[in-house]
């Protein structure tokens, strides 16, 4: 490889998903290449390098650097940083492999990579080039990860920010350049075709590759020089559905629905709680803001991933902004003026639906339901009790993108 930059390659993917097999195969694999491991691990103990130690050909454990007790994408990055500059100016090698925890959150482990950290020594982005983020999927739970998170973790284990394991399977799912379907073993051909249709709902820029004991070809994850960091940021499928979709359009493939809800007369807030705090089992994402009578300071967001539900303020209406920076809006993007409403302005609800073995049309039909009366529409909205928290986080919700 004559790149000046080393490149890395980062495996995320839940617990027990395969991780550690798809990374003992690539480093036994004949590509020529000399390659340095990173392996983190949450336990105090990490069993993880133990068994890339015993499975690989690898020389001494210089080669193997092991994060323990701790995460990458939060409490060791700074670490992760340091031991990797030292490795570099230690030894020659061709390429790093990164192999993350099951509860790493594949983005800050990208920035670390891609732009450096402040806490850390050394700046990676002279010496390393990140190459492919790669997501190991495991194909045999992939579907009660969804119900329950169970599969994924012990209880318990979240990670810092609090977020529980669906939530970040669906990160790890919609940020990355390769999906890796491992354990296809254990799953039947039609099941899989399901599971790679909710896949690419999710995440259509990623290319998806079935294994089974992580026997994955090494051209697909090493050196394919797929990693662009905006790409990857704005790859997540609901987030095309949410600029591109500007109506009700279900589209369905092996039993996957996506759909958007649009409508601009808002929610009652009591109402639509509680039918967002029962959404079906099916969905397996939902993603977008929403307009709730007598909060029209803020927009509120919906984050659903699996059976995890969160919604609440999340974003600023256009609307409530000075004039002269709406404009400013208005000009850097052509075409939002259009939904420009006279006398509320952007207040609307636009709301992303993915869901598997679902019939949308009774969905769409509660949500109507949620929306206010003509009767309502006349009342005092302020006087609405409001089920929703108050603290606001100041994003725009037209630029929830
Ligand atoms: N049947 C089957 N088992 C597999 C496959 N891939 C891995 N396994 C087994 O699944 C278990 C977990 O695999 P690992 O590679 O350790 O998974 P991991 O993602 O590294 O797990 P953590 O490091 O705990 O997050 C091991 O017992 C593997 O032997 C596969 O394709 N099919």
């Amino acid at each position: 490889m004559s790149n000046d930059r080393i490149p890395v390659t980062v495996l995320s993917g839940s617990l027990g998903a395969g991780k550690t097999t798809v990374l003992n195969h690539v480093l036994t694999a004949d590509h020529g290449l000399e390659v340095a491991v990173v392996v983190n691990d949450m336990g105090e103990v990490n069993v993880d390098a133990e068994h890339v130690a015993q499975r690989s050909d690898l020389g001494g454990d210089d080669e193997i650097i092991e994060l323990s007790n701790g995460c990458i994408c939060c409490r060791l990055r700074g670490d992760m940083l340091d031991e990797v500059g030292r490795l570099a100016d230690r030894r020659e090698f061709d390429y790093l492999l990164v192999e993350s925890s099951g509860i790493s959150e594949p983005i800050p482990v990208a920035q670390t990579f891609a732009m450096g950290f402040e806490d850390a020594s050394f700046d990676p982005t002279d010496t390393y080039a990140l190459d492919t983020m790669v997501t190991v999927v495991n194909a045999h739970s992939f579907f009660e990860s969804f119900d329950s998170g169970a599969a994924l973790v012990e209880d318990g284990l979240e990670d810092d920010a609090g977020r529980v394991p669906e939530e970040v399977l669906l990160d790890q799912i919609e940020f990355c350049d390769v999906l890796v379907l491992n354990k296809c073993d254990l799953v039947p051909d039609d099941a899989l075709e399901e599971i790679e249709a909710v896949l690419e709902t999710l995440q259509p820029r990623a290319t998806i590759v079935r294994t089974e004991f992580g026997d994955v070809d090494p051209d697909r994850i090493l050196g394919t020089g797929a990693f662009d960091f905006q790409a990857a940021q704005n790859s997540a499928g609901w987030k095309h559905e949410l600029q591109h979709e500007h109506a009700h359009d279900p589209r369905e493939e092996h039993g996957v629905t996506s759909f958007v809800y649009q409508r601009d007369r808002p929610f009652h807030p009591y109402r639509i709680a509680s039918l967002l705090s029962e959404l079906p089992d099916e969905i397996v994402r939902a993603k977008g803001f929403f307009w709730s009578a007598g909060r029209e300071d803020v927009a509120m967001g919906i984050d659903k991933a699996g059976t995890s539900v969160r919604a609440g303020p999340s974003g600023q209406w256009l609307a409530t902004l000075p004039e002269r920076e709406r404009k400013r809006y208005f000009a850097a993007r052509p075409g939002l003026e259009d939904d420009w409403d006279d006398e509320w302005g952007d207040r609307m609800t636009r709301l992303v639906f993915i869901a598997r073995q679902f019939d949308e049309t009774e969905l769409i039909d509660r949500l109507d339901d949620c929306l206010l009366t003509d009767a309502e529409m006349g009342e005092n909205w302020d006087a609405y009790p409001d089920p929703f928290e108050p603290q606001e986080r100041r994003e725009l919700a037209l630029a929830n993108e």
